[in-house]
């Protein structure tokens, strides 16, 4: 089992890494949804947080993010919906720099979700009702019914509360209240890492059917090489705040960078 401080320790400068990123294979029919050019972070005391990411993120595909722990997956995916603001002119939304998009506007087209669900007060339908409340629509409940099954749950969940709900549920209850904005984007900070393996399985199925049927983009940073290899379309490698590799999910063992080599052999 490898430990994040085998990797944190190492902050060896990676400009080599250029040498071992493929080319995007982007099917120019449904183009790029998300594109971060040269986004840089720094953290207070001067010190790299993130290096020069970029990452094309195509329409429609499941683009998974790993990487040892401290390596900046989880501030790439805050930098897309401006949970961190990124410096302008590095992450673009449909060829657009979201610095530039309304900030209320950005969060409802790209939605996310977190490691553990967060539930309002109220029943299952109030917290899946809170987000198209705030934009003056009521959903009728036919329509939490139906957010209800797209996140695998039945109508007997319409009136429980936070505290009915196992952790796997009420993970799925977030999932729905986030598809109540009707997001084009999804990201997924470790979504399933609390769950169970039932309820991994079925928040997986779940991902996979948002892609394949409402060709939801979906970005997402896993802990698991193996949950990356099942969902996955195209996987970004970040070590020590750069992306060092960029691999199709069945090469994974086929990572040439070094620290790549190091991080997939011990996790796996
Ligand atoms: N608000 C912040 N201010 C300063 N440094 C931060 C802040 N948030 C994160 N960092 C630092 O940035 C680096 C990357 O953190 P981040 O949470 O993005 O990594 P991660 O790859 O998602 O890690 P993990 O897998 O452990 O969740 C870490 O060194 C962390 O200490």
């Amino acid at each position: 089992m490898a430990t994040a401080s085998a990797y944190q320790v190492d902050t060896t400068p990676y400009e080599e890494a250029q040498e071992y990123l493929l080319t995007v294979d982007v099917n120019q029919e449904s183009g790029i949804k998300f594109r971060t050019e040269n986004l840089t972070r720094k953290n207070d005391g001067g010190a790299s947080i993130l290096r020069e990411i970029n990452m094309d993120i195509p329409k429609g595909v499941i683009v998974g993010i790993i990487g040892p722990s401290g390596s900046g997956k989880s501030t790439v995916l805050r930098a897309l919906n401006r949970l961190w603001e990124p410096p302008a002119g590095t992450v673009f939304l449909d060829g657009h720099d979201i610095c530039d998009v309304d900030v209320l506007t950005l969060r409802r087209k790209v939605g996310m979700l977190f490691q553990l669900p967060a539930l309002f007060e109220g029943t299952v339908a109030d917290n899946i009702r809170y987000g198209p409340q705030l934009r003056g629509t009521k959903l009728t409940d036919n329509e939490v019914y139906n957010l209800l099954n797209l996140a695998d749950l039945d109508s007997t969940f319409f009136n429980k509360t936070g505290n009915e709900l196992s952790v796997g549920q009420a993970q799925r209850v977030a999932l729905a209240r986030t598809l109540a904005n009707e997001p084009e984007v999804l990201l997924l900070d470790e979504p399933t890492s609390a769950l169970d393996p039932i309820s991994t399985q079925n928040i997986e199925d779940v991902i996979v059917k948002l892609k394949e049927k409402q060709e939801m983009t979906i970005v997402m940073v896993s802990h698991s090489i193996k949950q990356i290899q099942r969902i996955a379309d195209l996987v970004y490698l970040l070590v020590n705040g750069e992306i060092v590799e960029v691999l199709q999910p069945d090469k994974l063992s086929e990572a040439k960078h070094p620290m790549a080599q190091r991080f997939l052999q011990l996790s796996s």
